[in-house]
């Protein structure tokens, strides 16, 4: 059973806390005071690295946060997940993505049943990653296109991306997301049919952008002379009657329990799977998994997606701050940011707890970003000298994968430089070139981007969003708030060309007179 937060006695003692000495706190008296603040405020995990010493927080703080934590009952939530108990209750589903990359046994204490999940999910898997080897090998295919949007995009295009450097020469990846024609038309404007393969991707396979998309995509198959359809489209859904009423025979399935926003470790994959090969995608698996196992075992002190929860509820709740940015210092990771803003805040953007009634505190914070260097010149001159307090996360990767000399010591010193900035700031300028300092940074290495370190990366931020939102007692897997604006465009899409306005808003009706077709 778990308690909200704000119901229990670590609440009440955090916001102590913070009255007394949270808000006041200062990140440089707190370094010259404590010679050992960097390694107690560091956090080693598999394949990844953490310094959170920049962030307003002393050791008082990360005890009452722990408290918080305990008196929750987050280990019991946490324990119920890899149990696979129906935790997303909104929608009556288990929540096992984990599972995706189990390694062979089930977590202790699993229920019944999970083991045969298990079996299919390796079955499912063993066939895809076949499939992926034989359209490797096949050279005629030299494009891929995934059609899928949210959960069903973001992800394997992010990871396509970031790990270009393991991607065999020889194929091109697009990924179209948008319902935008412009979007699809561009992309097929390069393509031979003979050439192509097309993922359809939806876990629903009902996703109206989607499904558009995929029946102009088999139209241009068929009217630029594209033969068997069979071969070049193959689809990746939970409803493969849907896919194959579409007329698509190669299907990969997965199942209700892997939430659109946790998929890229299933068939969903299969872009990544295509991109970097069958042991490429163990590999991402087995990354993800060894942060599972931490995050699963390690005590909550010394567990990093869980400091990293807690601190996001401290800077939410305790500090007030309603955002964060991401600065991966990466060029490959940069849609690395647009994926953490559908994993953070389609999970935890609620404003209700597990029961329905309202929270009256805030939830999941604004997440946006950019590469470095790129941000520096553009919008840091808000994150140094800006009235809002924006708490930054900076990603660096020791190894670079290119030999031009000197740019990765430059990339690497701005990094280092722009977390030192922030929080030392500068006095002595005076007005305009002073910086107040004292801006809070969690500074992220990896030793190499590879699919093992990016794999553990991507698990420890779903652990890190499955922490605050089980302190804030909603419900992280569900996303109702999608809805309504489905519903309205269904409603407003034929009023577009018959221009009827009635009982529509002033407004909405003034803007489709303006955007009437024909
Ligand atoms: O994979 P699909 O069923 O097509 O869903 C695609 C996406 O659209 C939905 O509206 C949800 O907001 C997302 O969580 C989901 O990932």
């Amino acid at each position: 059973m778990t308690v909200r937060c704000d119901r229990t006695p670590a609440w009440q003692a955090l916001q102590q806390h913070a009255d007394k000495v949270g808000r006041g706190f200062d990140l440089r008296q707190a370094f010259a005071a404590d010679a050992g603040r960097f390694a107690s405020f560091s956090q080693e995990a598999p394949h990844v690295f953490a310094d959170l010493s920049k962030n307003l927080i002393d050791q008082r703080t990360q005890e009452l946060l722990l408290d918080l934590a305990q008196q929750c009952g987050l280990q019991a939530r946490r324990d119920a997940m890899f149990a696979g108990e129906h935790i997303n209750s909104t929608e009556d589903r288990a929540v096992m993505h984990t599972l995706l990359r189990a390694q062979g046994a089930v977590p202790p204490g699993s229920r019944s049943g999970v083991a045969g999940e298990l079996a299919k999910v390796h079955e499912t898997l063993d066939a895809m990653l076949e499939y992926a080897e034989t359209i490797r090998a096949d050279h005629t295919i030299t494009d891929v296109v995934n059609i899928g949007i949210g959960g069903s995009d973001l992800g394997p295009q992010m990871v396509v991306l970031a790990l270009a450097e393991f991607v065999a020469p020889g194929k091109r990846f697009h990924f179209v997301s948008n319902v935008d024609g412009h979007e699809l038309a561009g992309v097929l404007k390069g393509l031979a049919p003979e050439h192509t393969l097309f993922l359809v991707a939806s876990k629903t396979f009902t996703t109206a952008e989607t499904m558009a998309n995929a029946r102009s995509a088999r139209r241009w198959f068929e009217q630029s002379g594209g033969k068997d359809v069979a071969r070049h489209f193959a689809a990746l859904t939970t409803n493969v009657a849907a896919a194959r009423e579409f007329g698509i025979e190669t299907t990969f399935g997965f199942w209700d329990w892997v939430g659109g926003r946790y998929s890229l470790w299933s068939a969903i994959g299969l872009p990544i799977a295509l991109a970097i090969g069958s042991d490429g995608f163990r590999k991402l698996l087995a990354g993800a998994h060894a942060m599972d196992e931490h995050f699963r075992t390690a005590p909550l002190a010394k567990n990093l997606p869980v400091r990293l929860g807690l601190l996001d509820v401290w800077y939410r709740n305790f500090l007030g701050f309603t955002s964060r940015c991401i600065a991966p210092y990466h060029s490959a990771l940069r849609r690395l940011p647009a994926y953490l803003q559908q994993l953070e805040m389609e999970s935890n953007g609620k404003r209700v707890d597990l029961q329905g009634a309202a929270l009256p505190f805030g939830t999941s914070p604004v997440l946006w970003g950019e590469p470095g260097t790129n941000g520096q010149h553009a919008y840091f001159q808000m994150l140094h000298q800006g009235t809002d307090v924006v708490p930054l996360e900076f990603l660096a990767v020791r190894d670079a994968d290119h030999d031009l000399s000197g740019h990765h010591p430059a990339l690497l010193a701005n990094a280092l430089a722009q977390a030192q900035a922030l929080m030392q700031g500068r006095a002595d300028a005076g007005g305009h070139r002073d910086f107040p300092g004292n801006r809070p940074s969690t500074f992220f290495v990896l030793e190499r981007l590879t699919p093992e370190s990016l794999g553990a990366f991507i698990a420890m931020y779903e652990h890190r969003v499955f922490t605050s939102g089980a302190l804030w007692g909603l419900n992280s897997f569900d996303q109702w708030g999608v809805e309504l604006g489905k519903v309205l465009a269904k409603d407003l899409e034929p009023r577009l060309s018959s221009g009827d306005v009635t009982g529509l808003d002033a407004s909405t009706a003034g803007l489709l007179a303006r955007l009437k077709q024909g």
